[in-house]
């Protein structure tokens, strides 16, 4: 039998980038008496009139970017990350020209060519966002025009599911929903001092009694801390209350910071951050100054798919576990295929939090959520990444290019 000529797939024709407000993947824009906007402790809890909400200092100020690719055969492959109407200027913008006509098939060369024509402005932040929205949408429609889920395009499941541990300020509650573990936002920074501390170790401790000795329990100290007050924080939480790992103490620049946390913290807790870095050079970078013991890159903003492949291989090379910063689906059909993420992220986006609620909602349609702590790998079998784009929300194009 002659093997037909491959005569490659359909060309992309049209991109176009949405805005959209309220939840989804720019879930710190919620409302009113959420969890997630709690007097949680940040880098600006230093000026008292920003501690209380996080959006007061404008932690929702982007909102959602919403990428779409139209190819020539009328498939279209999205993708929704953090990015909102600048990250919709620089697809349409810039990244465009690197899309139109070009077969999706080709990642590697565009994602190539979207960073190097960015990278005097890029780097890391909103742009390498811009790219990696670009970069999850492409990898959608490659699977959505050859019937296959991203998982499968990237070698296939290495196990029969998937377990989460939940982010969210009921550890209790998530341990009664089967997760293997809860993470708690960290309310006081060194602004606070030991007064703050010694809050901070109370919360702790109360969890850890309404939890039993065995469940897993972490801070997230997202970004708010010194070296000396992470370091206090560590042999306590430690030492008091069983902690597992202490989260992104540090600012994402001070690599320094992060290897000393390391060395000094006490033995059997774990370090990580991550979320905030972007590309193969920023985790390199983490990595090779030994600044964690989990690194914990967002598909969504570390330059998508293509780049967290490059990430996470170097990570396996390392004995280094990558467990992504909770992405939804676009983090689940990379986990479900790495033996060194043997566990992935749900963030609880329900107010309580009282119940699992898609932790996109209501942006993509099909979205899985863990059932007693787990998905299966089956559940992901649908091409692309195997939800669709709610089209009932409020989507606003700012800078169509065509
Ligand atoms: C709960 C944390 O404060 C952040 O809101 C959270 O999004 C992130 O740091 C995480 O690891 O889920
Ligand atoms: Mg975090």
């Amino acid at each position: 039998m002659t093997k037909e000529s491959f005569t490659g797939l359909p060309k992309i024709k049209h991109v176009r980038a949405y805005t959209v407000r309220g939840g989804g993947a720019d879930y710190h824009d919620q409302g009113e008496g959420h969890w997630i906007d709690d007097h949680i402790a940040t880098p600006m809890s230093r000026y008292p009139e920003y501690r209380q909400s996080r959006q007061s200092f404008g932690i929702n100020v982007l909102g959602t970017l919403v990428v779409e690719l139209e190819a020539e055969d009328g498939t279209i492959g999205f993708a929704v990350t953090t990015g909102g109407e600048p990250a919709c200027f620089i697809v349409e913008k810039h990244l465009s020209r690197f899309l139109i006509g070009r077969s999706p098939a080709e990642y590697e060369k565009i994602w190539d060519q979207m960073y190097f024509s960015s990278q005097y402005y890029g780097r890391k932040g909103l742009v390498v966002n811009a790219i990696s929205g670009v970069d999850l949408a492409i990898w959608d429609l490659l699977g959505k025009l050859r019937g296959e889920p991203v998982y499968h395009m990237l070698g296939g499941a290495v196990r029969d599911e998937l377990q989460f541990y939940a982010t969210g300020a009921r550890p209790d509650l998530a341990k009664e929903m089967g997760f293997i573990g809860g993470k708690l936002p960290l309310h006081h920074g060194p602004a606070e001092g030991l007064e703050g501390l010694q809050k901070n170790i109370e919360q702790l401790a109360d969890m850890r009694a309404r939890c039993g000795d065995d469940f897993w329990l972490m801070l997230d100290c997202w970004m708010s801390l010194d070296l000396d007050y992470a370091t206090r924080l560590a042999h306590r939480a430690y030492n008091e209350c069983g902690l597992k790992w202490i989260e992104e103490a540090l600012s994402p620049d001070d690599y320094w910071g992060y290897a000393a946390l390391k060395k000094n913290a006490p033995k059997g807790l774990l370090v990580t951050t991550g979320e905030h870095e972007a590309t193969r050079w920023g985790f390199r970078m983490l990595m090779d100054m030994d600044c964690c013991d989990i690194i914990q890159p967002d598909v969504g903003w570390c330059g998508g798919v293509t780049e967290l492949i490059k990430i996470a291989n170097y990570a396996d090379s390392r004995g280094v576990m990558m467990v992504p910063h909770g992405s939804s689906v676009y983090s689940y059909h990379f986990v479900i295929t790495r033996h060194n993420s043997p566990f992935a992220e749900f963030l609880m986006m329900h107010p309580g939090p009282t119940e699992v609620v898609p932790m996109f909602a209501p942006q993509l349609l099909g979205e899985p959520v863990p059932v007693n702590g787990k998905i299966r790998a089956s559940e992901l079998d649908k091409p692309g990444f195997g939800v669709e784009l709610n089209r009932e929300i409020a989507l606003h194009r700012p800078y169509p290019n065509d």
